[in-house]
This record gives structure tokens, C-alpha cells and sequence, in this order.
């Protein structure tokens, strides 16, 4: 019988087309363990063909990564999908990466969360190599200590202003919530000069900042839409496999990120459309702005926008380093990194004191004795008059580290703690790890502010580099003194005031959130008490 009755011969692979198939499959192989195949020599875990080591964050949470330094030492290999990111987990070797060898691991690496979305790449986060210097030391003048000090009235009344008849309400406060309108204010007015209005009293708010947005604006619909739209897009910054299916496949198989998000962006109704639906409407938002105030003659220079501008007019600074776009893009950058981190880290310290009440006996001591309730603390008070406040704060930042893991990426091929890591290595900083090491911190379930007393043994024999909620060198943040103020100045304003409490309300543990920086699942639900 003639065989090609039942199997026509064009469907018989010919060697050129299994050829190519071969290929393909190796080319694929090799494209999924590239990122691997440097750094192989770094201990790490078994991991999964392209997921990597994802199920294990999403069974563990972030506390996998003080798990694995456990079993594989302070630096180690983890698969975030197909990228290989080698993680430091020890203070001398983030010393090492962060300051020592600050010229070969200068940039960050490019999340994939980031890779799709062009609003948040032109920012000093991601910026690289000659641009981040040049726009880093322009917006350091920004932050001179006088201009600080300067904000401090500004801050007062936003203060003031959300904080007015906390214990009128019966109900549950979502403190949470209040303290990212205050810090959204801040931020709002020190960046843009825009007083975006949402830390007004409210009747009510539920524990999503956009009921309560929607709450403080109705009749200012421009300014609830574009903070609502602020939030939509960081929030879909997400780390896992819960982003929109482009930011998966940047995880995943990253070439493929961009076309498919080319076509998925056009499609209405999936998440890329209104991710980029989103970003195309805060970005004209924030070119509006920037272009007003460009043209404006009478600008001050107290706002971050206004400071730009002014030096770019007066050549201090090149234009074309600060284009239109690159402005907008750092001044929303202060919004966004501003906002989320300095709320989180207010609330963490008044839900954490709100539960230890011989820290809340001694923190109430120092503030009243600072002066009269109606005395506000200058920049320099702030310094030097609070040392016990100091130390809560640091305590509720090495508990809830807001920032766990910060992302650096290696321009050079350099040697970190023993092993030759190639050109283009991602290398993140695992700082959430360092804050609970009871190498350096006993006992770190406990929340004792003690341990940052100066004078305390547990403090002099600790590493200088354990405790870097702001990360390290250079490239820490640029941001920290700013929101210090802005904390401290909150929570001595709060504690003259009230007291709080846990609600009943209120889980126990506190459930945490892991996007780009941490969240509260539920918000912190307090009851405020008015002190006589
Ligand atoms: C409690 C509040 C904050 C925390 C915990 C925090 C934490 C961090 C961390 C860990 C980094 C990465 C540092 C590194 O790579 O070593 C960073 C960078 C940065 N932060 Fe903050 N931050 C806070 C508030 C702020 C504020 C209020 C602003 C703006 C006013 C800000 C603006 C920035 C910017 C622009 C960078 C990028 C710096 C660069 O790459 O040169 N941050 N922050």
C-alpha cells in the first residue's frame, strides 16, 4: 500500500523545519537561563522553569527572603520569574555594594511593573548614569536644611487641618487613610505648590483614599480624578502575578513585555488600556501644570516645581537635562514616592505606640515637656529636642519596613561578597531582612524604641549599616529628611492632643500588603481619645 494515502508527504517534518524548531526551543532555553547562567556559582534555591521562585513568595510573603538568608547566606541567587536577582542580606555587604562599590552598581535595575510604564521611568528612581547625577545633585539644592525649615508652617496646617475633632467621631478613625491625605497635602503643596485639599475634616471616610477623595472634592472633580488616577497607577505597580498581563509577561518572558502591551493597551476593557488610559491623563495633567507655571512670572520658588524651573531659567542647570518631561516626571515622582512611604511609616508608629503603653507613657512625657501646646518646633527642635520620639520612629521603621528590598543593577562586572557578578547583574538590597536579623537586632519581634538609644549596648555593638530603612549612599533617598520632618511634626501635633486606641475593629496580626512599597490590607482602625 502506498503510504502517501494516509500521510501526505508535506505533513512528514522535513530536517529544515525540525532544524528550525530545535532551534527555536534552544534559543528559548538560552534566552530564559541567560540571566542565571553568570551568577550560577551564587548559592540559591531550586527554582521553577520560568515562574522561578514566585510560588515560593506568594506561600511565604515577603518573609521568605530572611528564610532563604537563613539557609543560603548573606548573598544568594532568588528567580523573580525569569530574572535572577542576587540578593544582599548582610549590613557589611550592603556597605560594600551601596558605598564601596557605588561606581560599578550605580543604577537601578528596571522592574518589570516600571518597564511598562513611561511616566515612572524619567524620574531620579530610574534614571541612569550621567542624567541621575546631574538631575541628583540639581534637586539636592532643593533640600537645603534653610528650605526645610521653611516648609515647616506649610506642614503645620495640613497638620492642623486633618487632624481637627478626631474624637468626635463615635466611630472607628482609618487612620491609615487620614495620614496618606495629609501626606498626599504635603507632598502636593512642597512639590507642586497645589493644594490639593483632601486633608479638609470629613463627616466620614471608609478605608479606600478615593471614598474619602470623593468625600473632601465633590465640586472639585479635577482634583479627586487626578489623585484618583495617582493612586490607580501606583497601585498597579505590582511584584507578583497579580499585575495586568503584560507586567506577568514582563516577569515571565520580558521580550515579549512590550509588543503584546503595544496591542493590549488598544484593546479597551483590559488592564494594560486603562493602565496606559491612566498614565496618558496624569501625564497631561502634569504637563498642564508645568507648562502654567513655566509661563508664570510671579512663581515663587517654595515649591520643588517652582525651584526647577527657576534654575533651569537661570542656567544653573541644562535644559536639556531638565526638559518639560523629565520635570513632570520628578515632580510627580515626589508625589508618588512622598506620599505612600511617609503615610505608611506615620501610621505605623501610632498603631504600634497605640499597643505599648509604657512607649506611649515616656513619648507623652518628652512632648509635653517640650513647651506650651501652642509652641511649634523649628527644624533645629525637631533635631535636637526629641530624642525618645527619634527613637519610636526609628523602632516602627525597623519594624514595618516600608521599603524592603531596594533595586540596584551592576554597570561593570564586580565582585560582592566573594563572587564575580557579570555586567548587567540585577543586585537589590534586602534591607527588611537586615531590620530583622537578631544578629543585630535581639529579640526583633519585640517593639522596643530602647534600642536606638545612643547609650545603650545593643546600639554601640550593632553594625552602622544594619538599620538603612532609607537605603545607602549616593543613591539613598533623597527625600528622607523631608519626611522626617513631616513625621515628627505630625506625631508631636497628634500626641498633644490624643490618645488612640486599637479599634475592636481591628485584625490581630496586622495584615500587611505587598506592592511596590508596603500597605495595610484593612487600613489602621483607631479609636482617638481627646486629652484634658
Ligand atoms: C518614610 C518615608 C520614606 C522612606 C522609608 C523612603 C525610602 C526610600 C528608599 C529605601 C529609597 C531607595 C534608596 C537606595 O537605593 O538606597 C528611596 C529613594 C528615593 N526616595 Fe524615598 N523614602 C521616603 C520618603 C520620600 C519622600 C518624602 C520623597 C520625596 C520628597 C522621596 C523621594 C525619593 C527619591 C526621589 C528616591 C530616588 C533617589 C535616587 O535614586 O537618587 N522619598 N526612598
Amino acid at each position: 500500500m502506498d503510504l502517501e494515502c494516509f500521510y501526505p508527504i508535506h505533513s512528514v517534518p522535513s530536517a529544515s523545519s525540525m532544524f528550525t524548531f530545535v532551534a527555536l526551543i534552544v534559543g528559548l532555553l538560552l534566552y530564559l537561563y541567560a540571566p542565571f547562567w553568570g551568577v550560577r556559582k551564587v548559592p540559591g534555591p531550586p527554582s521553577m522553569p520560568l515562574v522561578g521562585h514566585l510560588p515560593l513568595l506568594a506561600k511565604y510573603g515577603p518573609d521568605l527572603f530572611s528564610l532563604l538568608a537563613k539557609q543560603y547566606g548573606p548573598i544568594y541567587r532568588f528567580h523573580m520569574g525569569r530574572q535572577t536577582l542576587i540578593i544582599i542580606a548582610d549590613a557589611e555587604l550592603c556597605k560594600e555594594a551601596g558605598i564601596k562599590k557605588f561606581k560599578e552598581i550605580r543604577n537601578r535595575s528596571i522592574p518589570s511593573p516600571i518597564s511598562a510604564s513611561p511616566l515612572h521611568q524619567k524620574g531620579l528612581f530610574f534614571t541612569r548614569d550621567s542624567q541621575w547625577s546631574t538631575m541628583r545633585n540639581t534637586i539636592l539644592s532643593v533640600y537645603q536644611p534653610s528650605h526645610l525649615s521653611r516648609l515647616v508652617p506649610t506642614m503645620q496646617s495640613f497638620i492642623e487641618s486633618a487632624t481637627q475633632n478626631l474624637d468626635s467621631q463615635k466611630q472607628d478613625i482609618i487612620f491609615s487613610s487620614l495620614s496618606l491625605r495629609l501626606a498626599t497635602d504635603v507632598i502636593g503643596q512642597a512639590a507642586f505648590g497645589v493644594n490639593f485639599g483632601l486633608s479638609r475634616p470629613h463627616d466620614f471616610c471608609d478605608s479606600t483614599i478615593n471614598n474619602c477623595v470623593n468625600n473632601a472634592n465633590v465640586g472639585n472633580k479635577e482634583v479627586s480624578d487626578f489623585i484618583n488616577q495617582h493612586i490607580y497607577s501606583t497601585t498597579q505597580l505590582k511584584m507578583d502575578l497579580s499585575g495586568s498581563f503584560s507586567i506577568i509577561l514582563g516577569l515571565l518572558i520580558p521580550i515579549l513585555q512590550e509588543p503584546f502591551r503595544q496591542i493590549l493597551k488598544r484593546i479597551p476593557g483590559t488592564m494594560d488600556w486603562k493602565i496606559e488610559r491612566t498614565n496618558k491623563k496624569l501625564s497631561g495633567r502634569l504637563d498642564e501644570i508645568v507648562e502654567k507655571r513655566m509661563k508664570d512670572r510671579t512663581r515663587t520658588s517654595k515649591d520643588f516645581l517652582s525651584l526647577i524651573l527657576n534654575a533651569r531659567e537661570s542656567k544653573a542647570v541644562s535644559e536639556n537635562v531638565f526638559t518639560p518631561e523629565y520635570i513632570s516626571a520628578v515632580t510627580y515622582e515626589h508625589l508618588l514616592a512622598g506620599s505612600a512611604t511617609t503615610s505608611f511609616t506615620l501610621s505605623s508608629v501610632v498603631y504600634l505606640v497605640a499597643g505599648h503603653t509604657q512607649v506611649e507613657k515616656k513619648l507623652l512625657q518628652e512632648i509635653d515637656g517640650f513647651g506650651p501646646v501652642d509652641q511649634i518646633p523649628t527644624s533645629q527642635d525637631l533635631h535636637d529636642k526629641f530624642p525618645y520620639l527619634d527613637q519610636v520612629i526609628k523602632e516602627a521603621m525597623r519594624f514595618y519596613t516600608v521599603s524592603p528590598l531596594v533595586a540596584r543593577e551592576t554597570s561593570n562586572e564586580v565582585e560582592i561578597g566573594g563572587y564575580l557578578l557579570p555586567k548587567g547583574t540585577w543586585v537589590w538590597l534586602a534591607l527588611g531582612v537586615l531590620a530583622k536579623d537578631p544578629k543585630n537586632f535581639p529579640e526583633p519581634e519585640k517593639f522596643k524604641p530602647e534600642r536606638f538609644d545612643p547609650n545603650c549596648e545593643e546600639m554601640k555593638q550593632r553594625h552602622p549599616y544594619a538599620f538603612i530603612p532609607f537605603g545607602i549612599g549616593p543613591r539613598a533617598c533623597i527625600g528622607q529628611k523631608f519626611s522626617l520632618q513631616e513625621i515628627k511634626l505630625s506625631l508631636i501635633h497628634l500626641y498633644r492632643k490624643y490618645l488612640f486606641r486599637h479599634s475592636p475593629n481591628m485584625e490581630n496580626p496586622l495584615e500587611l500588603e505587598y506592592g511596590i512599597v508596603l500597605n495595610f490590607k484593612h487600613g489602621v482602625k483607631l479609636r482617638a481619645i481627646k486629652r484634658t
